[in-house]
């Protein structure tokens, strides 16, 4: 069975619960956003896929593979980048990889050209020899990269894969994440970079010890709409007004310019003649999508305690 099953998966470390009832699914060739704050149980949840943390409640299996089981298979499948590379820097990159893939018994000549292939895709190429005390904090992470794709993975968990990189650096990185995704692996995104997630992922789990939500980008966005308002002047001296609505919406002002949360479109209108009726010029007022890091906090507040 391809992809990755989640049924009730918890894990308890003493009397603290980490994770508790999570269930997902995630398909061959999807890229999948794990969201959380800090310490949500990301980290432990993708420890529990990887075979390196066994889970208290529920199963899960991984391209086939149960969690639970004999851990060597599962870890032939997958890849797994942390957020510290955990790289040696008395080895060159080349010595880095080479130990890498003694550990999971790879044949070296055969694996080799891959891990090139990659070398040079991440401008790393000709710096295989270089010892990796060396290199610069994006020049590791993009090596602990190679690495984590060096045995051909199915299922790749990526933990803030463009941490530390440059934006050019980054765009390889996600295209290769794109690329990786159409060739039919199944891949975890775990970011707190909202803006990364919008633009590799199409599903997302939000997480806070269990699950707080599931599902398309563009559905999570759809519970809720804004009005982005233009108007002359300081916003901020508006607020006080749209506070006195009956609805009493959540309101964002930085310079000239409001964004109005609203729970239905309908309300659009009020929100202009109340801002009218309290001496505003109104520019423009027009409904947006609301980003995925809006949804994300009222998500987390709606899902505190
Ligand atoms: N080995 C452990 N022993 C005891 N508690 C642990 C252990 N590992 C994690 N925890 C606890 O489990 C909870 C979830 O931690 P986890 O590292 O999974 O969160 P996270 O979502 O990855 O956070 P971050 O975004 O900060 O990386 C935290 O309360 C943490 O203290």
């Amino acid at each position: 069975m391809s992809g990755i099953h989640v049924e009730g998966l918890g894990k308890r470390f003493g009397d603290r619960v980490a994770v508790e009832a999570l269930s997902f699914h995630v398909r061959p060739g999807e890229v999948f956003g794990l969201l959380g704050p800090n310490g949500a149980g990301k980290t432990t949840t993708v420890r529990m896929l990887t075979g390196l943390l066994r889970p208290t409640e529920g199963e899960a299996t991984v391209w086939g593979h149960r969690v639970d089981g004999d851990g060597e298979p599962l870890r032939k499948v997958v890849g797994l980048l942390t957020e510290q590379p955990g790289l040696y820097d008395r080895l060159t990159a080349r010595q880095n990889l080479r130990f890498f893939m003694k550990l999971h018994e790879l044949d070296e000549a055969a694996v080799w050209p891959r891990a090139q292939h990659y070398l040079a895709r991440f401008g790393l190429g000709g710096r295989e020899e270089e010892p990796v005390g060396g290199f610069s904090k994006g020049m590791r992470q993009k090596l602990a990269i190679v690495r984590t794709l060096v045995h051909d993975p199915k299922v790749i968990f990526l933990d803030e894969p463009t941490s530390g990189l440059d934006p050019e650096s980054a765009r390889t990185v996600r295209d290769a994440v794109a690329e990786l995704a159409s060739e039919g692996r199944t891949i975890i995104l775990c970011s707190h970079n909202l803006a990364e997630v919008e633009r590799l992922c199409e599903r997302v789990a939000v997480v806070k010890r269990r699950l707080l939500a599931i599902g398309p980008i563009r559905e999570l966005r759809h519970a809720g709409q804004a009005l982005e308002v233009r108007v002359e002047g300081e916003a901020e001296r508006f607020r006080d007004a749209l506070a006195q609505l009956p609805f009493a919406p959540n309101v964002l002002a930085e310079g000239p310019r409001l964004r109005v949360m609203l729970a239905e479109d309908a309300h659009a209108p009020d929100v202009v003649a109340c801002l009218v009726g309290a001496g505003a010029r109104v520019h423009s007022a027009v409904p947006t999508q609301r980003p995925l890091e809006e949804v994300y906090l009222e998500l987390l507040r709606e899902g505190r305690g």
